[in-house]
Protein backbone atom coordinates (compact mmCIF):
# COMPACT_ATOMS: atom_id res chain seq x y z
CA UNK A 1 0.00 0.00 0.00
CA UNK A 2 1.27 3.35 -0.51
CA UNK A 3 0.18 4.93 3.13
CA UNK A 4 0.98 3.77 6.08
CA UNK A 5 -0.54 3.90 9.52
CA UNK A 6 1.19 3.18 13.05
CA UNK A 7 -1.27 2.31 15.83
CA UNK A 8 0.24 2.59 19.11
CA UNK A 9 -1.20 0.00 22.18
CA UNK A 10 -1.93 -2.94 20.95
CA UNK A 11 -4.30 -3.88 23.13
CA UNK A 12 -8.68 -3.83 22.31
CA UNK A 13 -9.04 -0.82 20.51
CA UNK A 14 -5.68 -0.90 18.63
CA UNK A 15 -6.04 -4.46 17.45
CA UNK A 16 -9.27 -3.94 16.33
CA UNK A 17 -8.35 -0.96 15.07
CA UNK A 18 -5.51 -2.12 12.86
CA UNK A 19 -7.93 -5.55 11.34
CA UNK A 20 -10.13 -3.08 10.43
CA UNK A 21 -7.53 -0.59 8.84
CA UNK A 22 -6.12 -3.71 6.66
CA UNK A 23 -9.41 -5.46 5.81
CA UNK A 24 -10.53 -2.06 4.34
CA UNK A 25 -7.43 -1.95 2.24
CA UNK A 26 -6.42 1.53 3.71
CA UNK A 27 -2.93 1.15 4.40
CA UNK A 28 0.07 -0.91 5.81
CA UNK A 29 -0.10 -0.87 9.65
CA UNK A 30 2.15 -1.12 12.46
CA UNK A 31 1.10 -1.94 15.31
CA UNK A 32 3.57 -1.31 18.38
CA UNK A 33 3.25 -2.30 22.08
CA UNK A 34 5.23 -2.90 25.25
CA UNK A 35 4.50 -6.06 26.05
CA UNK A 36 6.92 -7.98 23.75
CA UNK A 37 5.20 -10.55 21.51
CA UNK A 38 1.51 -9.45 21.77
CA UNK A 39 2.09 -6.84 18.68
CA UNK A 40 3.93 -9.34 16.73
CA UNK A 41 1.18 -11.93 17.47
CA UNK A 42 -1.73 -10.09 16.58
CA UNK A 43 -0.48 -8.97 13.41
CA UNK A 44 0.81 -12.33 11.99
CA UNK A 45 -2.39 -13.16 13.28
CA UNK A 46 -3.91 -10.51 10.82
CA UNK A 47 -1.53 -11.19 7.78
CA UNK A 48 -2.86 -15.07 8.12
CA UNK A 49 -6.50 -13.83 7.90
CA UNK A 50 -5.60 -11.77 4.89
CA UNK A 51 -5.79 -14.36 2.42
CA UNK A 52 -9.32 -15.33 3.17
CA UNK A 53 -10.48 -11.55 3.68
CA UNK A 54 -9.07 -10.76 0.54
CA UNK A 55 -6.53 -7.97 1.36
CA UNK A 56 -3.00 -7.08 0.48
CA UNK A 57 -2.58 -4.51 3.34
CA UNK A 58 0.72 -5.68 5.25
CA UNK A 59 0.79 -5.74 8.86
CA UNK A 60 3.84 -5.50 11.18
CA UNK A 61 4.19 -5.98 14.81
CA UNK A 62 6.81 -4.32 16.70
CA UNK A 63 8.09 -3.42 20.43
CA UNK A 64 10.30 0.15 18.93
CA UNK A 65 9.75 2.68 17.03
CA UNK A 66 12.24 2.01 13.81
CA UNK A 67 8.87 0.47 12.04
CA UNK A 68 6.72 3.17 12.33
CA UNK A 69 9.36 5.50 10.25
CA UNK A 70 7.29 7.72 7.93
CA UNK A 71 3.63 6.72 8.94
CA UNK A 72 1.11 9.07 7.22
CA UNK A 73 -1.04 8.94 10.36
CA UNK A 74 -0.60 7.59 14.24
CA UNK A 75 -3.64 6.13 16.43
CA UNK A 76 -3.07 6.83 19.53
CA UNK A 77 -4.89 3.61 22.35
CA UNK A 78 -1.50 3.11 24.68
CA UNK A 79 -2.56 3.20 27.85
CA UNK A 80 -5.38 1.87 30.63
CA UNK A 81 -8.57 1.67 30.48
CA UNK A 82 -11.44 2.40 33.31
CA UNK A 83 -13.38 -0.53 35.25
CA UNK A 84 -16.69 -0.11 36.84
CA UNK A 85 -16.50 2.35 39.16
CA UNK A 86 -14.22 4.54 37.77
CA UNK A 87 -14.42 7.39 35.64
CA UNK A 88 -11.73 8.17 32.34
CA UNK A 89 -11.07 11.18 34.44
CA UNK A 90 -9.43 8.90 36.71
CA UNK A 91 -6.54 7.73 34.37
CA UNK A 92 -5.12 10.61 34.27
CA UNK A 93 -1.88 10.55 35.64
CA UNK A 94 -0.98 6.98 34.50
CA UNK A 95 -2.29 7.31 30.72
CA UNK A 96 -0.62 11.19 30.88
CA UNK A 97 3.08 9.64 31.05
CA UNK A 98 2.80 6.64 28.56
CA UNK A 99 0.83 9.57 26.10
CA UNK A 100 3.72 11.88 26.60
CA UNK A 101 6.34 9.17 25.97
CA UNK A 102 4.71 7.50 23.24
CA UNK A 103 4.74 10.93 21.05
CA UNK A 104 7.87 11.95 21.76
CA UNK A 105 8.86 8.39 20.11
CA UNK A 106 6.34 9.20 17.20
CA UNK A 107 7.41 12.32 16.34
CA UNK A 108 11.33 11.69 15.72
CA UNK A 109 10.48 8.97 13.39
CA UNK A 110 7.47 10.06 11.51
CA UNK A 111 7.73 14.39 11.81
CA UNK A 112 5.05 14.71 9.61
CA UNK A 113 2.41 12.48 10.74
CA UNK A 114 -0.75 13.46 11.87
CA UNK A 115 -2.01 11.88 15.31
CA UNK A 116 -5.48 10.78 16.12
CA UNK A 117 -5.74 10.45 20.13
CA UNK A 118 -7.71 7.88 21.70
CA UNK A 119 -6.69 7.14 24.89
CA UNK A 120 -8.26 8.76 27.82
CA UNK A 121 -9.46 10.67 29.50
CA UNK A 122 -9.47 11.50 25.72
CA UNK A 123 -9.46 15.58 25.40
CA UNK A 124 -6.84 15.85 28.01
CA UNK A 125 -4.46 13.53 26.80
CA UNK A 126 -4.83 15.15 23.06
CA UNK A 127 -3.20 18.27 25.03
CA UNK A 128 -0.21 16.03 26.59
CA UNK A 129 0.22 15.14 22.73
CA UNK A 130 -0.21 18.42 20.89
CA UNK A 131 2.82 19.64 23.68
CA UNK A 132 4.64 16.47 23.37
CA UNK A 133 4.91 16.24 19.24
CA UNK A 134 5.37 20.36 19.05
CA UNK A 135 3.05 19.65 15.89
CA UNK A 136 0.33 22.18 14.60
CA UNK A 137 -2.93 21.96 15.41
CA UNK A 138 -4.51 20.65 12.58
CA UNK A 139 -2.27 17.42 13.02
CA UNK A 140 -3.34 16.72 15.99
CA UNK A 141 -6.67 15.47 17.22
CA UNK A 142 -8.89 13.16 19.38
CA UNK A 143 -11.49 10.38 18.67
CA UNK A 144 -14.77 10.67 20.83
CA UNK A 145 -17.66 12.92 18.79
CA UNK A 146 -17.96 10.06 16.00
CA UNK A 147 -17.99 7.14 18.53
CA UNK A 148 -20.52 9.15 20.83
CA UNK A 149 -22.41 9.92 17.61
CA UNK A 150 -22.34 6.92 16.57
CA UNK A 151 -23.61 5.80 20.17
CA UNK A 152 -26.87 8.12 19.40
CA UNK A 153 -27.34 6.92 16.43
CA UNK A 154 -27.82 3.68 16.95
CA UNK A 155 -29.97 4.57 19.71
CA UNK A 156 -32.53 6.56 16.95
CA UNK A 157 -32.07 3.27 14.85
CA UNK A 158 -33.28 1.14 17.75
CA UNK A 159 -36.10 3.48 19.12
CA UNK A 160 -37.65 4.13 15.34
CA UNK A 161 -36.80 0.80 14.06
CA UNK A 162 -35.06 2.50 10.98
CA UNK A 163 -31.78 2.09 8.67
CA UNK A 164 -28.78 3.15 10.38
CA UNK A 165 -27.96 4.67 6.90
CA UNK A 166 -30.86 6.96 7.47
CA UNK A 167 -29.71 8.37 10.83
CA UNK A 168 -27.38 11.06 11.43
CA UNK A 169 -26.45 12.36 14.58
CA UNK A 170 -23.45 15.49 16.41
CA UNK A 171 -22.36 15.03 19.75
CA UNK A 172 -20.13 17.65 20.61
CA UNK A 173 -18.31 19.09 23.40
CA UNK A 174 -15.58 16.95 26.31
CA UNK A 175 -15.43 13.22 25.85
CA UNK A 176 -16.59 12.77 29.49
CA UNK A 177 -19.73 13.13 31.66
CA UNK A 178 -20.62 16.47 30.33
CA UNK A 179 -20.84 15.82 26.59
CA UNK A 180 -23.89 17.60 24.08
CA UNK A 181 -25.35 15.18 22.01
CA UNK A 182 -27.24 18.10 20.06
CA UNK A 183 -31.12 16.20 18.63
CA UNK A 184 -31.96 19.45 16.93
CA UNK A 185 -28.84 18.61 14.47
CA UNK A 186 -29.78 15.19 14.46
CA UNK A 187 -31.77 13.57 11.18
CA UNK A 188 -33.44 10.33 10.26
CA UNK A 189 -33.60 10.90 6.28
CA UNK A 190 -32.53 14.67 7.06
CA UNK A 191 -35.88 14.85 9.56
CA UNK A 192 -34.78 16.46 12.67
CA UNK A 193 -35.47 13.63 15.56
CA UNK A 194 -37.22 16.48 17.41
CA UNK A 195 -40.36 15.97 15.09
CA UNK A 196 -40.04 11.58 15.19
CA UNK A 197 -40.48 11.77 18.56
CA UNK A 198 -41.11 12.84 22.27
CA UNK A 199 -39.08 15.13 24.44
CA UNK A 200 -39.03 12.29 27.25
CA UNK A 201 -37.94 9.57 24.27
CA UNK A 202 -35.05 12.50 23.49
CA UNK A 203 -34.30 12.93 26.77
CA UNK A 204 -33.34 9.03 27.37
CA UNK A 205 -31.56 8.35 24.30
CA UNK A 206 -29.48 11.73 24.85
CA UNK A 207 -28.96 10.23 28.70
CA UNK A 208 -28.04 6.98 27.15
CA UNK A 209 -25.50 8.29 24.58
CA UNK A 210 -23.64 10.47 27.45
CA UNK A 211 -23.57 7.11 29.68
CA UNK A 212 -22.76 5.05 26.90
CA UNK A 213 -19.21 4.52 27.81
CA UNK A 214 -19.67 3.66 31.13
CA UNK A 215 -22.64 1.20 30.13
CA UNK A 216 -20.37 -0.94 27.94
CA UNK A 217 -17.62 -0.71 31.15
CA UNK A 218 -20.49 -2.04 33.24
CA UNK A 219 -21.16 -4.97 31.25
CA UNK A 220 -17.85 -6.21 30.15
CA UNK A 221 -16.54 -5.39 33.93
CA UNK A 222 -12.68 -6.32 32.30
CA UNK A 223 -12.21 -3.05 30.77
CA UNK A 224 -13.96 -0.18 28.03
CA UNK A 225 -15.86 -0.63 24.53
CA UNK A 226 -13.59 -1.25 21.42
CA UNK A 227 -15.70 -2.62 18.71
CA UNK A 228 -17.16 0.80 18.50
CA UNK A 229 -14.28 3.05 18.99
CA UNK A 230 -11.77 1.18 16.52
CA UNK A 231 -14.64 2.03 13.99
CA UNK A 232 -14.53 5.85 14.67
CA UNK A 233 -10.64 5.82 14.42
CA UNK A 234 -10.80 4.40 11.53
CA UNK A 235 -13.11 6.39 9.91
CA UNK A 236 -11.63 9.47 10.75
CA UNK A 237 -8.21 8.04 9.29
CA UNK A 238 -10.08 6.92 5.97
CA UNK A 239 -11.33 10.51 5.40
CA UNK A 240 -7.74 12.02 5.72
CA UNK A 241 -5.75 8.92 3.89
CA UNK A 242 -8.40 9.66 0.76
CA UNK A 243 -8.39 13.21 1.32
CA UNK A 244 -12.22 12.40 1.36
CA UNK A 245 -12.84 15.77 3.41
CA UNK A 246 -16.46 14.44 5.41
CA UNK A 247 -17.48 16.36 8.53
CA UNK A 248 -17.03 14.49 11.48
CA UNK A 249 -17.08 15.67 15.52
CA UNK A 250 -13.58 15.47 16.55
CA UNK A 251 -11.67 16.88 19.45
CA UNK A 252 -9.53 20.04 18.07
CA UNK A 253 -7.50 22.64 19.58
CA UNK A 254 -9.85 25.85 20.02
CA UNK A 255 -8.44 29.26 19.57
CA UNK A 256 -11.67 31.54 19.76
CA UNK A 257 -13.91 28.96 17.99
CA UNK A 258 -17.14 28.61 19.66
CA UNK A 259 -15.51 31.28 22.33
CA UNK A 260 -13.33 28.71 23.77
CA UNK A 261 -9.57 29.42 23.67
CA UNK A 262 -7.14 26.96 23.70
CA UNK A 263 -8.49 24.19 24.17
CA UNK A 264 -9.32 20.57 22.68
CA UNK A 265 -12.71 19.98 22.93
CA UNK A 266 -15.14 18.20 20.39
CA UNK A 267 -16.34 20.06 17.49
CA UNK A 268 -17.34 19.54 13.54
CA UNK A 269 -14.62 19.81 11.70
CA UNK A 270 -13.28 18.68 7.95
CA UNK A 271 -10.96 15.74 7.61
CA UNK A 272 -8.99 16.12 4.53
CA UNK A 273 -5.28 15.36 3.57
CA UNK A 274 -3.90 17.91 6.09
CA UNK A 275 -5.81 16.83 9.15
CA UNK A 276 -7.95 19.36 10.42
CA UNK A 277 -8.78 21.52 7.42
CA UNK A 278 -11.67 23.70 9.16
CA UNK A 279 -13.62 23.81 12.51
CA UNK A 280 -17.26 24.27 11.42
CA UNK A 281 -18.91 26.87 13.96
CA UNK A 282 -22.74 25.95 13.74
CA UNK A 283 -25.35 28.12 15.45
CA UNK A 284 -26.27 27.14 18.91
CA UNK A 285 -28.88 27.68 21.11
CA UNK A 286 -28.53 29.82 24.65
CA UNK A 287 -29.09 26.26 26.20
CA UNK A 288 -27.06 24.34 23.71
CA UNK A 289 -24.12 27.08 24.26
CA UNK A 290 -24.27 26.88 28.19
CA UNK A 291 -23.83 22.90 27.82
CA UNK A 292 -20.97 23.39 25.74
CA UNK A 293 -19.22 26.03 27.86
CA UNK A 294 -20.07 23.29 31.02
CA UNK A 295 -17.79 20.77 28.84
CA UNK A 296 -15.05 23.13 28.39
CA UNK A 297 -14.91 24.14 32.02
CA UNK A 298 -14.89 20.40 32.97
CA UNK A 299 -11.71 20.00 30.05
CA UNK A 300 -9.97 23.01 31.41
CA UNK A 301 -9.91 21.34 35.03
CA UNK A 302 -8.60 18.22 33.40
CA UNK A 303 -5.72 20.56 31.44
CA UNK A 304 -5.33 22.39 35.24
CA UNK A 305 -4.85 18.83 36.52
CA UNK A 306 -2.19 18.01 33.59
CA UNK A 307 -0.12 20.94 34.45
CA UNK A 308 -0.07 19.91 38.46
CA UNK A 309 1.31 16.56 37.01
CA UNK A 310 4.63 18.06 35.37
N1 LIG B 1 -11.64 8.14 22.98
C1 LIG B 1 -12.53 7.18 23.14
O1 LIG B 1 -13.69 7.35 22.78
C2 LIG B 1 -12.14 5.86 23.71
C3 LIG B 1 -10.99 5.75 24.44
N2 LIG B 1 -10.58 4.55 24.96
C4 LIG B 1 -9.32 4.52 25.69
O2 LIG B 1 -8.34 3.89 24.87
C5 LIG B 1 -7.33 3.31 25.71
C6 LIG B 1 -7.07 1.88 25.28
O3 LIG B 1 -8.20 1.06 25.56
P1 LIG B 1 -8.13 -0.52 25.30
O4 LIG B 1 -7.50 -0.79 23.98
O5 LIG B 1 -9.45 -1.06 25.59
O6 LIG B 1 -7.09 -0.96 26.45
P2 LIG B 1 -6.16 -2.25 26.48
O7 LIG B 1 -5.68 -2.41 27.88
O8 LIG B 1 -6.86 -3.40 25.82
O9 LIG B 1 -4.93 -1.85 25.54
C7 LIG B 1 -4.02 -0.85 25.87
C8 LIG B 1 -2.65 -1.30 25.38
O10 LIG B 1 -1.73 -0.23 25.58
C9 LIG B 1 -0.48 -0.85 25.85
N3 LIG B 1 0.46 0.11 26.41
C10 LIG B 1 0.55 0.56 27.69
N4 LIG B 1 1.57 1.41 27.80
C11 LIG B 1 2.16 1.49 26.58
C12 LIG B 1 3.28 2.20 26.07
N5 LIG B 1 4.00 3.01 26.84
N6 LIG B 1 3.60 2.04 24.78
C13 LIG B 1 2.88 1.22 23.97
N7 LIG B 1 1.80 0.53 24.41
C14 LIG B 1 1.47 0.66 25.70
C15 LIG B 1 -0.84 -2.01 26.76
O11 LIG B 1 0.20 -2.97 26.84
C16 LIG B 1 -2.11 -2.52 26.12
O12 LIG B 1 -1.84 -3.57 25.19
C17 LIG B 1 -7.84 3.47 27.15
O13 LIG B 1 -7.23 4.61 27.74
C18 LIG B 1 -9.33 3.72 26.96
O14 LIG B 1 -9.90 4.44 28.03
C19 LIG B 1 -11.30 3.41 24.75
C20 LIG B 1 -12.48 3.46 24.04
C21 LIG B 1 -13.01 4.69 23.51
O1 LIG C 1 -15.95 4.51 28.56
C1 LIG C 1 -14.72 4.38 28.46
O2 LIG C 1 -13.93 4.42 29.42
C2 LIG C 1 -14.15 4.19 27.10
C3 LIG C 1 -14.71 5.26 26.25
O3 LIG C 1 -14.25 6.38 26.28
C4 LIG C 1 -15.98 5.00 25.60
O4 LIG C 1 -16.32 3.83 25.32
O5 LIG C 1 -16.69 5.98 25.32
Amino acid sequence: MDKKVTVVGAGNVGATAAQRLAEKELCDVVLVDIVEGVPQGKSLDLMEAAPIEKHDAKVAGSNTYEATAGSDIVIITAGIPRKPGMSRDDLISTNAGIIKSVTQQIVKHSPNAILIIVSNPLDAMCHVAYEASGFPKNRVMGMAGVLDSARFRAFIAMELNVSIENTHAFVLGGHGDTMVPLPRYSTVAGIPITELMSKERIDALVDRTANGGAEIVGLLKTGSAYYAPASAAVEMAESILKDKKKILPCAAYLQGEYGINDLYIGVPVKLGKDGIEQVIEITLTDAEKAALDKSAAAVQGLKEDLAKLA
